[in-house]
């Protein structure tokens, strides 16, 4: 099956040019100047068109447990969400829950995901439990393609992880080529004062972001860093929200060390504000570290272009607002935490291009292409090239994406960005050479999507 892709604009991480893109199977065959090819079974017409690779999100959580509840999209419904906002692979999240071992965490993740993804995805493994078996599987879960291990500094006696329990993953990271990543805010001075706020009886939405000061997750960070360091360890601090935590990530990039950083667009386009909403509203907004005060805002956006930021995820993990935020009305600390976000990244950050925040190249680069070297998928994903796989988007720069819970396909029942305009819109979507959007209509299927083993040698961006 050939299809050609005409008369786009194909833009990589490297820059753009107007160019044919022939796909056979599942593969791309060709990039060439317009014309060059000239018989297809398919023809996609780009004309006016962006030509992206398509968006790796490397950090979600599909059916994620968490507080009492799950989160509320399955992998079905969240690969579908994300296959209509234009992002072909998922990273998602493995969870080790204390007392059980990584690899029956993995076969019962491979038992949530294996033949329900739309879309292509990985895993990464959460770390919850330190112990001499648990750093030994990490080797079996490299070998079963998973090598990255996300440990948290945050949430006492339920992921939280010391510092020595984290130095000894970092040096087995060390050992096997493995990264670490870092859920980075000091949990243990958190929890008192979300206790003190509680028994002061301030227990709105807005005490989620005033107990869980930035102080706190620049700490965790520089701390994680040092950690990293003594180590040897790669770090990745994941959805860093703060210009604290950014400036030592910053430092410690100047100094030659390898710290990497994403963030999500919930830190770039909202904040406190909305934490603070009145009537239980702010629990829309509830996610770990919280949404701070819009003036970080801009310190992220220069973050991203100084690549100090190197990559933009959701840590898409949608809870219902009615059935499940609603846990935590009177006691914002039961709130679960976490906020949907798989289906607008890419429109989100498209918006950064049109206000002149980043460039058209670098929205590639942090939402496609840098996600696929950081995670040991470049250059199968990543990028539109010759031999890449057929993960394409064809996006309209002029058209427009209405965000609304009721149009929206992630399966939760409120939008963080409800009644928003954006710029630009998700046009036709390729996941390895099969059409599985095309304008308005879902064209993929449950199961389509294929589980990928990755490779970590690439992961010095
Ligand atoms: N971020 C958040 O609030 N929920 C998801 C779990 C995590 O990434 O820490
Ligand atoms: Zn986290
Ligand atoms: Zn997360």
């Amino acid at each position: 099956m050939r299809t050609l892709i005409k008369g786009g604009t194909v833009v990589n991480a490297t820059g753009a040019v107007v160019a044919d893109v022939l796909v056979e199977d599942e593969t791309i065959a060709a990039v060439a100047a317009p014309g060059v090819f000239e018989n297809a079974d398919k023809v996609i017409d780009a004309a006016g068109k962006y030509v992206i690779p398509g968006g790796i999100d490397a950090h979600t959580h599909m059916e994620m447990p968490f507080g009492g509840t799950f989160s509320a999209d399955t992998f079905a419904t969240g690969t579908t969400a994300a296959a209509w906002g234009g992002t072909t692979t998922i990273i998602d999240f493995a969870v080790q829950a204390k007392g059980t071992s990584l690899l029956s965490t993995l076969d019962k993740w491979h038992e949530k995901a294996d033949a329900h993804c739309a879309v292509d995805y990985g895993f990464h493994m959460i770390v919850s439990d330190v112990n001499d078996t648990s750093l030994k599987e990490m080797e079996s879960c490299i070998a079963a393609g998973v090598n990255s291990f996300k440990m948290f500094m945050a949430y006492p006696g339920v992921f939280y992880a010391t510092d020595g329990e984290i130095l000894r993953a970092m040096q087995k990271a060390t050992d096997t080529g493995a990264m670490i990543m870092m859920h980075a805010e000091n949990g243990i001075a958190i929890d008192q004062l979300v206790a003190q706020a509680i028994a002061a009886g301030r227990t709105d939405p807005v005490e989620h972001g005033l107990t869980r000061p930035p102080e706190l997750e620049g700490e965790a960070t520089s701390r994680a860093i040092q950690l990293a360091k003594v180590t040897g360890a790669p770090l990745y601090i994941v959805h860093l929200s703060a210009r604290h935590a950014l400036a030592a990530v910053a430092q410690a990039r100047d100094a030659g060390q390898n710290v990497f950083a994403e963030t999500c667009p919930q830190y770039l386009f909202l904040s406190l504000d909305d934490l603070a909403k009145p009537d239980f509203e702010g629990a829309k907004y509830v996610a770990s570290p919280p949404l701070r005060p819009k003036d970080h805002q801009d310190d992220l956006w220069r973050g991203l272009r100084t690549n100090d930021l190197s990559v933009v995820s959701t840590d898409h993990c949608p809870f219902c607002f009615v059935e499940q935020k609603e846990l935590g009305r009177g006691d914002f600390s039961k709130i679960p935490n976490g906020m949907p976000g798989v289906e607008h990244r890419m429109d989100l950050l498209h918006q950064g291009v049109v206000g002149g925040k980043i460039s058209l190249a670098r929205w590639v680069e942090v939402a496609s292409t840098t996600p696929a070297r950081m995670f040991g998928l470049y250059p199968r994903k990543g990028v539109i090239a010759p031999g890449a796989d057929a993960d394409i988007v064809v996006y309209d720069p002029q058209a427009t994406t209405h965000v609304s819970a009721e149009t929206h396909h992630m399966n939760v029942d409120y939008s963080a960005y409800e009644g928003w305009e954006l710029k630009g819109k998700v046009d036709t979507v390729l996941s390895r050479g099969s059409v599985v959007i095309a304008g308005n209509a879902f064209h993929g299927r449950e199961g389509h999507g294929k589980f990928l083993s990755r490779d970590l040698s690439q992961y010095l961006v």
